[in-house]
């Protein structure tokens, strides 16, 4: 890189639009949405879409409910000219959706574009020529006023054309390519001749498009670029103003939207941002801006995973992780306090409420994602995603500080592998950690039987592979098991929940205990179908985890000991 970049690079000059309007006004309602997909989208990929991807994503347009849909460069190929001639003779276009067909200012070009579109009920003809001095100098050798008379003479010959077709709408779209980088009164100009060379009778439009083709300076100042033209253009009333963001800055979606403020009527751009270099605006993105500040966009992405496959499908291109609202990533927390907040505001949100989930802009449900994938846990992750992932995989409902004992755990789990851990492993680990700790004592069988009015308990167990029996009284079968194994421990918490239902229903009890000498207090959980064996479970399983935790060497044979 430049030490001093000034010497091959200068800032954009600020447009002389001290009174401009657009930061004081809000969207209110949607554009106009045109899907290019099919054109700028496909012009940039690898391997151009076949008639079969083509007609898979036209449909898919359709069924999002884009209402134009540029459907190809019929001069540019043969598959593009029979993709459109598909499309009208087997009557792949709904009533209510225009398609739109784009060429340069170029006379065989045009003849060929208005040949394909033969027989169609109505189409949106899209000519273009590039208007910025660069343009003008280096690529076409032309003057201004050559550059202008293009577009007039290509643009009567379209109205020409187009009389010979009568049985067809035809609705004209213009676009002075590389608008941002032409001086603004020319790209009026240009586009006032057109509009008068088009000259729309009362009641239609003509569709001027203000492309970013290269994006080159900051949203705003597209904004006020889109602003100029929205208060200079002649017969306003006549144009539906459109945009064409591109994202070379990685900022288009900005520009769609400031320009929205500034004017725009109407969006040009391709699901996912794909399109030339950096990509076309991204329209699922700049909709779904829209959804979560209140207003349908008047697309429908209820079901975006769907869509996002037949993309990559199309397009052989991947959707990033990380894209926004689609991403596989972008509903997925791991960090711990973000899995906390999240986990407390899905418990505290109520299906008919405002949304206020924390760190979620957008409810998945709306976008057909599930909750299942929210929270993930890794070694970033706290309690919070652990407790959420046991409870809704397996409806075990830990105590608060439980969660803080098994999350060190799992925490020792992820350092050791490094790795994300899923609800399943979670699940194993947390058996692994409760239900089976089995040292000193390993739980066998017990027998209840009545010790005049308090209850007995008789637990058949193994220590150090040895068979060994406890026996112990107390007011109920916990106080029982505590007594019976001898371990001068005292019940701080019981808990017992049910899992599943019906025949196969399992309970989960979960005890906690404190021992004198042990900071804090311990855990134990047991699981079985019969209430009371889990109850004695999670007793044995809490006074082995805490000897194990004051660090017993002498547990084996006290536990021995204990025994009748
Ligand atoms: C910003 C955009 O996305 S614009 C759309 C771009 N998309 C595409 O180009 C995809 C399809 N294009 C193609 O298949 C071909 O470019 C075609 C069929 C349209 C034209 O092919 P060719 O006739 O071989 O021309 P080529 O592609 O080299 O284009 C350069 C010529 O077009 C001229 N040209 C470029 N754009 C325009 C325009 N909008 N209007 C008039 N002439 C133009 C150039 O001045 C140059 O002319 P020259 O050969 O006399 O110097
Ligand atoms: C054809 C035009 C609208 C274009 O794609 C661009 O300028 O980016
Ligand atoms: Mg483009």
């Amino acid at each position: 890189m430049l030490k001093n970049p000034n010497t091959k690079y200068s800032a954009f000059p600020p447009v002389a639009l001290a009174d401009r309007q657009w930061p004081s006004r809000q969207i209110t309602h949607p554009p106009i949405w045109m899907s290019t997909d099919l054109r700028d989208g496909n012009q940039a990929l690898f391997e151009p879409m076949n008639a079969a991807r083509k007609l898979q994503m036209f449909r898919k347009l359709v069924a999002i409910g884009f209402k134009e849909i540029e459907v190809a460069f019929p001069s540019a190929s043969q598959t593009d000219f029979d993709f459109v001639r598909q499309l009208i003779e087997n009557g792949e276009i709904p009533d209510d959706v225009t398609i739109e067909v784009l060429s340069q200012a170029r006379e065989h070009l045009i003849r060929r574009t208005m040949e394909s579109v033969r027989g169609a009920r109505r189409v949106i003809v899209h000519i273009y020529n590039a208007t910025s001095p660069v343009f003008r100098e280096t690529v076409f050798g032309m003057s201004r006023d050559e550059v202008r008379q293009l577009a007039v003479d290509s643009v009567m010959l379209v109205k020409q054309l187009a009389a010979e077709q009568p049985g067809t709408e035809f609705v004209l779209q213009y676009s002075p390519e590389t608008f941002t980088a032409t001086e603004l009164d020319f790209a009026r100009e240009v586009c006032d001749a057109v509009v008068a060379a088009w000259d729309p009778q009362p009641g239609e439009k003509v569709i001027l498009n203000l492309p970013a083709t290269v994006e080159v300076a900051m949203p705003n100042v597209y904004a006020d670029q889109v602003e100029w033209m929205h208060r200079h253009l002649a017969r306003r009333e006549q144009i539906v103003l459109s945009v064409h963001p591109h994202n070379d800055r990685g900022t288009a979606v900005a520009a769609a939207e400031l320009a929205m403020l500034a004017g725009a009527d109407r969006v040009e751009g391709c699901l996912f941002g794909n399109g030339e270099r950096t990509g076309n605006v991204d329209v699922v993105t700049l909709a779904l801006n829209m959804y979560t500040q209140g207003i349908h966009p008047g697309l429908d992405f209820s079901d975006i995973n769907s869509v996002a496959r037949i993309s990559e499908e199309c397009t052989q291109l991947p959707v990033h992780p990380r894209h926004p609202y689609v991403g596989d990533l972008v509903f997925t927390a791991f960090s711990g306090s973000h899995q906390d907040a999240i986990k407390k505001g899905f418990e505290r949100q109520r299906p008919d409420a405002p949304w206020a989930v924390p760190y979620m802009p957008v409810d998945p449900a709306d976008l057909g994602r599930s909750y299942d994938s929210v929270i993930r846990v890794n070694s970033q992750s706290g309690k919070g995603g652990v407790a959420h992932l046991l409870q809704a995989h397996y409806g075990l409902v830990m105590p608060r500080r439980m969660q803080v004992e098994f999350s060190a755990a799992v925490q020792r789990l992820t350092d050791r592998s490094g790795q994300e851990v899923d609800a399943h492993q979670l699940w194993t680990l947390f058996g692994e950690e409760y239900f089976e700790a089995d040292a000193p004592v390993r739980y066998v069988a017990h027998h209840l039987f009545e010790a005049g009015s308090r209850q007995g308990i008789r637990i058949e167990a193994e220590v150090g592979g040895q068979p060994v029996v406890f026996t112990g009284e107390g007011n109920g079968p916990v106080e029982a098991a505590v007594a019976a194994l001898g371990v001068p421990i005292r019940v701080q918490g019981f808990e017992e929940r049910s899992m599943g239902e019906g025949a196969d229903a399992a309970a989960v009890a979960i005890v906690e205990v404190a021992m004198d000498g042990v900071a804090g207090s311990c855990f134990g959980a047991g699981m079985h179908r019969n209430t009371v064996t889990a109850s004695v479970r999670a007793i044995v399983s809490a006074a082995n985890r805490i000897r194990v935790r004051r660090g017993d060497t002498a547990a084996a044979t006290e536990a021995a000991d204990c025994a009748t």
